[in-house]
């Protein structure tokens, strides 16, 4: 950390840092200056960019950020990259009715929902170029137009980005708008890989446990051992802590009450070195390899205990797909269900068995 950094950050409000370490879990080194460094910006307008390997917690950081920021309106995630570019304008802006065909009704657009709280744009180095523009011609005025509509509508919005792409060398390549990645990257935040904060797995695990306890009282959650705990250090993850909780979910449907250890942490959850076939997005994936992969998990648990609880089993598949389909369209009912290729009552009903609901999943 520099020296200017060191003075900024040991005045920081111990309040925020607080809010921070309920919602990033973590007091390695690594965690540690991260969370002074937010508790610092997060009271703040500068625009943020949080940058980080994919599972690493950006979405999550840009929650902290909100939530410590004290700003009273709502936090409004967009994924640039889940919305398809023709629909994203009004998306982004809303549309005033009859503005497009089937415009039928005025719809109020994630900026303007935005107010007075904090517009997330995730995976913003997929915007249209066009878009990029009108975002630009927003930070500039902090007006916006709704689709079809003809007033100026002032917005007092706080911005967080994050991207998977080098920005920089988009922007360079002019894939990007520069006056745009100058304009968004005030403040750029690194998110460490779990790789660099093994240390953070114990505690990350035990809160991964408090949350299941939540979600289901009655469950029986594993119980990681010591030899398992040095497994886990070991691992390289490719996946970050999207690939931990993964492998929690596993462990809790194949390890419920029962003790892991070191080997059935390399053998039945995280069976092949690097783990590199662990998707970032479960649900991108097509079915035969999610089956191809568990399938090695389950010949192996068989093997060893003689059975599996075959309904739990699949239960956790659909509550795993549900969640990530939720989360891949920004908690939108009729599109995750169009990514599930369910019929959105049908996605309903799951999600009423399931006790699923969009907003848990999108605070989680
Ligand atoms: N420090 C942490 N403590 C507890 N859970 C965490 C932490 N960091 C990440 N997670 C969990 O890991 C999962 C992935 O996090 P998140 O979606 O924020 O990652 P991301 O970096 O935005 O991923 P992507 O680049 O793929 O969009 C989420 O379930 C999140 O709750």
């Amino acid at each position: 950390m520099t020296q200017i950094w060191q003075t900024a950050v040991s005045d920081v409000d111990t309040k925020k840092i607080s809010v921070l370490d309920r919602i990033l879990i973590g007091r390695s080194a690594a965690m540690q200056q991260l969370k002074q460094v937010l508790s610092v910006v997060a009271p703040t307008e500068a625009p943020v960019m949080v940058q980080g390997e994919t599972g690493v917690g950006k979405e999550l950081v840009c929650e902290a950020l909100h939530k410590a920021s004290g700003r009273s309106g709502d936090l409004v995630a967009v994924n640039c990259a889940a919305i398809p570019a023709d629909l994203l304008e009004s998306e982004l802006f809303g549309h005033e009715k009859g503005a497009f065909t089937g415009a039928d009704q005025r719809r109020i657009g994630r900026i303007e929902q935005a107010q007075g709280g904090t517009l997330f744009l995730d995976e913003i180095g997929d915007m249209p170029l066009a878009l990029q523009a009108k975002l630009l011609r927003v930070l500039e005025t902090r007006r916006i137009q709704r689709v079809g509509g003809r007033g100026e509508i002032d917005v007092d919005f706080r911005l967080v980005t994050a991207t998977h792409r080098a920005l920089a060398s988009d922007a360079e390549a002019g894939r990007f708008r520069s006056d745009l990645y100058f304009r968004i990257n005030v403040f750029p935040v690194s998110v460490p890989s779990l790789s660099q904060r093994t240390d953070d797995i114990p505690l990350i695990l035990e809160a991964m446990i408090g949350r299941q306890q939540d979600r289901n009282p009655d469950a029986m959650p594993p119980h990681f051992n010591q030899g398992a705990l040095r497994a886990l250090s070991a691992h390289s993850w490719p996946g970050n802590v999207r690939e931990l909780r993964n492998m929690f979910e596993r462990a809790a449907v194949l390890f419920a009450g029962r003790v892991v250890t070191a080997e059935a942490v390399q053998n039945v959850l995280l069976p092949s070195q690097g783990m590199t076939s662990v998707p970032a997005e479960p649900v991108t994936m097509q079915p035969t390899i999610i089956a191809g992969d568990d399938q090695d998990a389950i010949r192996t648990i068989l093997e060893a205990e003689g059975s599996v609880d075959m309904r739990s089993y699949l239960r956790d598949i659909e509550e795993r797909l549900i969640d990530a389909a939720l989360r891949k369209n920004g908690g939108c009912v009729s599109q995750a269900a169009r990514t599930l290729r369910l019929q959105r009552t049908t996605l309903i009903e799951k999600m009423k068995k399931l006790s699923i609901t969009r907003e848990a999943v999108m605070m989680n």
